[in-house]
């Protein structure tokens, strides 16, 4: 099997400092003679912020906006660099871009196989913050947008601390400490100067789960994963499977998985199917050319704490 090439995701808000970190990042990885492959999700159709970037492999996505999904584009880019000699994937939202959306495309069957995201980094400009989450001064949708670039985050960066007051600062803490968990770290800074070991932990854990030897469970490399919050299993599968015992079974789990996607094999009817679960619902749809792509049957289960027990029960249902 081809090597995984790791992605990170900066998010964060239109001028919260992506940018800066993400050059912080680059010179890190030249340094290290790593060839870092970037893409970029910018607003508008010209990239202003192009001259940052000579010599680097780069993918640009120009029609990041708040109300479009930029999801089958990100595929396409992500596409273009599958086989592509990369040691590393930084994915650069829009400071208007919903970073769940990137997440989604990341863990899909298909991508999974190729690439293996690391963490999502969440910038947070800690001048604006309050401002921008006032209800006065900003939109319904623009508060809802920076909730999600922080309960998405692995790692939230507080910067531009330079620029606000210790008393501003505890109202910022406050406010963000009611919407992120428990265990997300924050890492306060200026000009994006977080350290590489940091910046670049790997904090996103998916457990994979092979078809050999049910209910064994193979972790990530990590040895103290018990501390860690498992988000996402992937079960590759090769048996086919009864769908009505399918969305039983991951209703079942309703509790730890909040969504569910795989690539299937039916008991009933031949050929592969994709399937998308959200919201209880299980939805099937027939893979036309699957002959001729290279698909692994497999299910992916996304949730939060996702109990390992739980995961080899529902693995022996589906048998
Ligand atoms: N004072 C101050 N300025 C900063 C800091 N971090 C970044 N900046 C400046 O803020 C501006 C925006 O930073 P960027 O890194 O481009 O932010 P971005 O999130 O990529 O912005 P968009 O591309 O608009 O989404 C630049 O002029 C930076 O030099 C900081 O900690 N303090």
């Amino acid at each position: 099997m081809t090597k995984k090439v790791p992605v990170y995701v900066i998010s964060g808000f239109l001028g919260s400092g992506k940018t800066t970190v993400l050059l912080n990042m680059l010179e890190h990885f030249k340094q290290q003679k790593k060839i870092p492959g970037i893409i970029l999700n910018e607003l508008g159709d010209e990239n202003v912020e192009d001259h940052l970037f000579k010599g680097e492999k780069i993918v640009e996505l120009l029609n990041g906006c708040i109300c479009c999904t930029i999801q089958e584009d990100l595929k396409t880019t992500l596409d273009q660099y599958i086989g592509q000699e990369i040691d590393v994937l930084i994915i650069e939202g829009t400071g208007v871009a919903n970073p769940l959306e990137i997440k989604e495309v990341l863990l899909t069957p298909a991508y999974m196989q190729h690439f293996e995201l690391q963490s999502m980094i969440s910038l947070v400009d800690a001048s604006h913050y309050l401002e921008y989450q006032s209800f006065f001064s900003s939109s319904k949708e623009i508060r809802g947008l920076l909730k999600e670039q922080v309960t998405s985050a692995h790692l939230l960066v507080l910067n531009k601390m330079d620029l606000i007051s210790e008393k501003e600062l505890i109202k910022v803490e406050s406010k963000l400490a009611d919407q992120l968990e428990d265990h997300v770290p924050v890492y306060r800074t200026s000009f994006g100067a977080v350290p590489l070991e940091i910046l670049l932990e790997k904090r996103m854990h998916v457990v994979e789960v092979e078809e050999e030897g049910a209910g064994e469970i193979h972790h990530d490399g990590e040895h103290h994963h018990h501390h860690h919050h498992i988000e996402a299993v992937k079960i590759n599968m090769i048996e086919p499977i009864n769908t009505v015992v399918l969305e039983s079974e991951l209703k079942k789990l309703s509790k730890q998985v909040i969504r569910s996607k795989g690539i299937v094999l039916l008991e009933e009817t031949p050929g592969l199917y994709e399937f998308q679960y959200a919201a209880s619902t299980l939805v099937l749809n027939k893979i036309e050319d699957s002959e001729n792509k290279e698909y692994k049957p497999s299910i992916i289960l996304i949730g939060k704490e996702i109990d390992e027990k739980k995961v080899a029960k529902f693995r022996e249902a589906l048998k």
